[in-house]
């Protein structure tokens, strides 16, 4: 039996690079495929309200919506922006190999760092972390995808703007000045991309078993353990990242910070793969317990008024 999968991707060149990746490693384990870019939210009508489905990512939802009306087979996503709950019906079915984790400051010169600079990204998580360690300094907010940030940063007097390298590499952007800010704790799940299904495909689960890569898959879902635990609905500054120290050992480094970087609570364990069940949920309580409780609260409260 032939079937063709349709991949549904958004139209963003990354989200095209993610899907073609996909739609590659698919062909050459010999199925066949086609990619279905697909139309915003309001052109689509399901028959149920997108809450009762517990549809929710701002990124994903689009997606979620055309898997669930049959438009499309499988839809291929940043993992970061997955929010931790998937919708009823559609499960992981595969996580890529993961790429570069790190975030990286794209710069006009660097002497701005010891005096007071101006530094452009939308990201709680980074504006957070940027100020707690350069609190002297001005964060401004920054959106759009990867091409329009990049842009946005020339025609404006910024001194620098945040992006994960993983996102510039897959569209080969090479900036003419960056650095790695390999102390800045990136976004759970950072870097990797993950194919959704649909629960009852089991055809396309099968062939998707073959794209995951077992170590990024348990990487990202401790990441995605500790974000579930401490987030509870809202979007906070939290950094999380699970990573190979040696032959043996992983580490786990988590981060919770206030909106204006002057709190940083932090967590972090060294682990081995296989033997890690429950060490998202426990360090994310552990970090609640040290304070975090409070913070979530306290950040709960001001986006709440924004
Ligand atoms: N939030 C947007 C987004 N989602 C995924 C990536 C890049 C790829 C990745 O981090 O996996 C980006 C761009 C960025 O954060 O600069």
């Amino acid at each position: 039996m032939t079937r063709t999968i349709r991949i549904g991707t958004r139209d963003s060149e990354l989200a095209l690079w993610q899907a073609n990746t996909v739609r590659e490693q698919l062909e050459k384990s010999g199925y066949t495929t086609t990619l279905v870019p697909v139309k915003s939210t309001g052109d689509i009508v399901l028959d149920k309200p997108l809450y009762e489905l517990g549809i929710t990512g701002i990124f994903t939802k689009t997606l979620d919506v055309a898997m669930l009306n049959g438009d499309i087979d499988i839809a291929v996503h940043s993992m970061k922006d997955v929010p931790t709950a998937l919708p009823k019906g559609i499960v992981e079915a595969a996580v890529l190999k993961r790429a570069a984790t790190q975030d990286i400051l794209v710069h006009k010169g660097l002497d701005f760092l010891d005096n007071k600079g101006i530094i452009a990204t939308g990201s709680l998580r980074r504006k957070a972390q940027w100020l707690h360690r350069y609190p002297e300094h001005t964060v401004v907010d920054l959106r759009g995808n990867v091409n329009t940030r990049m842009k946005k940063l020339e025609d404006n007097d910024w001194n620098g703007a945040i992006f994960a390298a993983a996102g510039l590499q897959r569209i080969n952007l090479t900036p003419d000045n960056f650095i790695d800010l390999d102390w800045m704790i990136p976004a759970p799940a950072q870097g990797a991309m993950l194919v959704v299904a649909k629960e009852e495909d089991a055809f396309c689960l099968e062939a998707l078993s073959l794209l995951n890569d077992k170590e990024t898959q348990e990487c990202v879902a401790i990441e995605r353990d500790f974000l579930r635990t401490l987030e509870g609905g809202c979007t906070a500054p939290i950094g999380a990242l699970a990573s190979k120290v040696n032959d043996v050992e992983y580490r786990f480094e988590g981060a919770l910070f206030s909106l204006d970087g002057t709190q940083k609570i932090q967590v972090e364990e060294t682990f081995s793969l296989g033997k890690h069940e429950g060490l998202g949920k426990k360090l994310a309580e552990k970090l609640l317990d040290e304070g975090g409780k409070e913070l979530m609260k306290e950040i709960k409260e001001i986006l709440k008024k924004d």
